[in-house]
């Protein structure tokens, strides 16, 4: 029997005066999956979270959560969400744990403060205030507080920024069992591997739009699609993507990433790998690395959104 989506976003439209954030965007979150939003600063990420989170009313289109308005029914609403606000959420001079005590007392059937404290690495900060403790122990903080209550989803914007390698795979453990709980998690992050590890869908935004949605598999078709990673000393010059496509003929692709970095996609073999190595003395340029791999997430967001503009840049050959 199929379900309900946990989240519905229809036609929204957000602007801040003359700004338009959210320009038109649909999406969907399955239940009991975790479903990552990506994109470049200023897509629109936040602003579409709060205005699901309730904080922020619909200008156009719609928002339903667990079938829910989340303005009109937010009574009923908050007791089964968990959020996670960007910048923590805490007040300056509360304690730690004081903080998750105060939260968890808000819930019917709270997760034991201890049990979130002792998970959370929070223990030998407990007792500092919320304004003296470190980034990534702000950071544990407000997840802790946004899943104290249970919740039957939760909204985390952007959970590992400013973490530490372990502590980020901890927040990626706890939020895998959230998964397996049948807890539903929406998710921000700039960080690709993040999304490729945890995310059962993936929504890509750019400005304020739907640029692509599917599961880290499909997005990158299985990482079947063989690429060469040419990153370079110097930037390149305007041309070179198109200049290295004509060098490597009909069936390639070749996509600039970044100022350093072009990526070409197609016959990734010997003969392909020396035409651009000849290309590169050529056209004087000094490679820092040449390499052979697959299409991965990063690739594809790179490819499909505006986050360094004017890239990327794509030079196809016919
Ligand atoms: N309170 C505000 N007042 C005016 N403009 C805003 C406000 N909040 C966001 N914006 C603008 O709206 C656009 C979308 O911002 P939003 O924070 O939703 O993007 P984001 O994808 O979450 O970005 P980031 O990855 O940097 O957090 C940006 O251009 C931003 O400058």
């Amino acid at each position: 029997m199929p379900t309900d989506p946990a989240v519905v976003v229809d036609g929204l439209v957000m602007r801040y005066g003359d700004k338009v954030a959210v320009d038109g965007l649909s999406l969907g979150v399955e239940p009991h999956t975790i479903t990552a939003v990506l994109g470049p600063n200023g897509a629109g990420k936040t602003t579409t979270l709060e205005t699901c989170e309730g904080y922020r009313r619909p200008q156009q289109g719609s928002v339903r959560v667990l079938g829910l308005d989340p303005v009109r029914d937010r009574r009923r609403l908050l007791p089964r969400i968990g959020v996670m606000l960007q910048g923590g959420g805490a007040w300056g001079g509360v304690r730690a744990v004081e903080m998750l005590r105060h939260v968890s007392r808000l819930h019917a059937h709270p997760v034991p403060v201890e049990l979130l404290v002792e998970r959370l690495g929070l223990a030998d900060c407990g007792r500092t205030t919320y304004r003296r403790l470190s980034g990534g122990q702000q950071q544990r903080l407000g997840l802790a507080m946004a899943i104290v209550g249970r919740p039957e989803l939760v909204f985390v914007d952007e959970p590992t920024a400013g973490l530490d390698p372990a502590v980020r795979r901890d927040v990626w453990e706890l939020l895998e069992e959230l998964r397996t709980d049948g807890v539903t998690v929406v998710l921000t992050t700039h960080y690709m591997d993040e999304a490729e590890r945890l995310a059962d869908r993936v929504h890509i935004l750019d400005k304020g739009t739907l640029v692509a949605s599917g599961s880290p598999l499909e997005l990158t078709r299985g990482g079947s699609v063989a690429t060469i990673r040419l990153v370079v000393t110097e930037p390149f010059p305007p041309e070179s993507p198109a200049s290295l496509a004509v060098t490597l003929g009909p069936g390639t692709e070749v996509t600039q990433l970044d100022p350093v970095s072009l990526l070409v996609t197609g016959p990734a073999d010997a003969s392909t790998l020396a035409k651009v190595s000849r290309w590169c003395e050529d056209n004087r340029v000094l490679p820092e690395s040449l390499t052979l791999g697959q299409r991965n997430l990063e690739d594809v967001f790179l490819e499909l959104t505006t986050s360094a503009a004017p890239l990327p840049v794509h030079g196809a050959t016919p």
